[in-house]
């Protein structure tokens, strides 16, 4: 056999040192001559990859520069992450990510992940056992059909899988080595993407109907055989697709909706912080929802169950809601609309006076406005404006992602409102200024939860993931939200105190697997030691 090009260290992001293997262990590995001759600690290389990346000129440059090092030295990856996850969080994760999914295959170099196509759906079992992973804690998978807010991006849509578990690990500190990212490439209907001569993924229109369903079960069958330990996250699903995948599976594999349910879990833990912030009760409120695909429907069903939580009845917790779809509001008249959707239709002719969201704000004075609908600058001055006018501290959710899908900016948001306006958005933002003060925008997005989810359900070996568990990462978030002690604060904790929060959470989340029945049962003290020793740390090992 002749020797491989390089010796396979070199080739292994998870054992790869590069400049900081020490003398003695070029020696006995054979890289002498194969790496320059200086020896870094972690600290310098960290030092001079920062550097690197920031003299990349563009958001895309960057997020290239940061997937070379992912596959190159994954310590030295998570090290950047770890101590600047501020300033990468907006390229490895919302908004660069989004275009990095636009531009999957102008940018592809190396592969990561599975790309599970259809014309290969006799096989997947195959497939699947091909992964460079041995041991399997996460599964993120998409079908890239509903990619943030831009739409069906076909197999390029495994970038979002890809980034959302490095924050699986630089959030909440899982093993990279026990993750796995996958697309389901079951085509595109992406007009660009098909005829583009570029495109890498199965060039045909997405299987539909009871063809797309089968290849669903076909991969849970093959992920419950193949890897029955791995916890399975959709993301970024089209809403007729991710509800009813999630009701088909919650109960027979450990698995949740990220938009749906981890999306709500954060916007209720933002509302108890706001609702705490502005004096008032969470079932107080009157909640306006622009957006009625899977997100939003899942923020309305989780903040509706908050309301119940605090003393209305489900009836008058559903009468708090005014829904809107871009045909206006979802009303009883309506033929259109899917079962989830349908809890929310107000009865005929009410509100009189129209059904556009500018109609609706002016008759129904809503106290919160929280917007999942990815239309641009939906929430205008003039319906600020008007909000303002009625409510002390009008709580306004502008979630729609990326930030040029935000339904408002946040200074604008404070300027209309002059400052009373309690803001969280679902992509990154500048801070406020106001009052010689400078004030950080909270991101209500699903970061907040996701990572602490799987922490918790894999230091509690959960087999499922129940409601209760996404409800104790709410509570858990609400908890520590700064506005609870300050009122001029943001409501969510800043995303450099993301891996502390993840800690607290992940042990409310294995708490209350243990207690839904879905975990063996282990003491408060027991989860919290598992937690710390299952925390992966970007460190060269000794
Ligand atoms: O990825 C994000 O930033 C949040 C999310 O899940 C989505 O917008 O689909
Ligand atoms: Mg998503």
């Amino acid at each position: 056999m002749s020797p491989s090009i390089y010796p396979q260290i070199l080739e292994d992001p998870l054992r790869n040192r590069g400049t900081a293997f020490t003398a003695e262990q070029r020696r006995v590995l054979g890289l002498d001559g194969l790496l320059p001759p200086a020896i870094e600690t972690l600290e310098q290389q960290a030092a001079r990859s920062i550097e690197v990346f920031r003299r990349r000129p563009g958001a895309l440059d960057k997020y290239v520069n940061l997937r070379q090092l992912q596959d190159t030295n994954l310590v030295l990856y998570y090290r950047l992450l770890v101590d600047h996850l501020e300033e990468v969080l907006p390229i490895v994760y919302t908004p660069t990510v989004g275009l990095a999914c636009q531009r999957f295959h102008r940018i592809f170099r190396r592969p990561r992940g599975l790309t599970l196509s259809y014309p290969m759906r006799d096989r997947l079992p195959e497939l699947l056992r091909n992964r460079r992973q041995r041991d399997v804690d996460v599964i993120v998978v998409t079908d890239g059909e509903r990619i943030l807010g831009l739409g069906d991006q076909g197999a390029g849509g495994l970038g979002i899988p890809i980034g959302k578990l490095a924050l699986y690990t630089a959030i909440g500190g899982l093993d990279p080595g026990r993750t796995l990212p996958i697309v389901l490439d079951v085509g595109t209907n992406n007009e660009e993407r098909l005829a583009d001569p570029g495109y890498l993924g199965w060039r045909h229109e997405r299987i539909a109907g009871a063809e797309y369903d089968d290849f669903v079960e076909r991969f849970v069958s093959a992920v419950e055989a193949e890897l029955p330990q791995a916890m399975v996250q959709w993301e970024d699903f089209a809403t007729h697709n991710a509800r009813p995948i999630l009701e088909r599976y919650r109960d027979r594999i450990c698995t949740f909706n990220d938009d749906i349910q981890g999306t709500a879990a954060v916007a209720l833990g933002a509302l108890i912080g706001a609702a705490r912030a502005s004096g008032t009760r969470p079932r107080e409120h009157r909640i306006v929802v622009l957006g009625a695909g899977s997100a939003a429907i899942g923020v309305a069903d989780e903040i509706r169950q908050a309301l119940v939580d605090d003393g209305l009845d489900p009836e008058q917790a559903r009468r708090r809601f005014w829904v809107l779809d871009v045909d206006g509001l979802l009303t009883e008249e309506r033929d259109d609309l899917t079962e989830e959707q349908r809890v929310y239709a107000r009865p005929a002719g009410e509100p009189s006076g129209g059904t556009t969201l500018a109609d609706v704000v002016r008759s129904v004075h809503p106290t919160a406005m929280i917007g999942l609908s990815t239309a641009r600058g939906a929430f205008t001055g003039e319906v600020v404006r008007e909000m303002a006018a009625h409510v002390e501290r009008p709580i306004i959710f502008p979630l729609s992602n990326p930030t040029a899908r935000s339904e408002a900016d946040p200074a604008d948001l404070d300027r209309w409102t002059d400052g009373r306006a309690l803001v969280a958005t679902g992509s990154p933002f500048p801070p406020i200024e106001r009052d010689g003060r400078t004030i950080p925008v909270s991101q209500s997005n699903n970061v907040y939860v996701f990572p602490a989810v799987g922490m918790g359900v894999v230091a509690a070996q959960a087999a499922r993931v129940t409601d209760g568990m996404l409800r104790a990462a709410s509570a858990a978030l609400g908890a520590r939200s700064p506005a609870l002690t300050d009122p001029t604060a943001p409501l969510l904790p800043p995303i450099s105190g993301l891996r502390e929060l993840a800690d607290h959470v992940a042990l409310a989340v294995a708490v209350a697997a243990v207690a839904d029945g879905v975990a063996p049962e282990r003491s408060e003290q027991d989860l919290h030691r598992r937690i710390a020793n299952a925390r992966w740390e970007p460190v060269y090992p000794e």
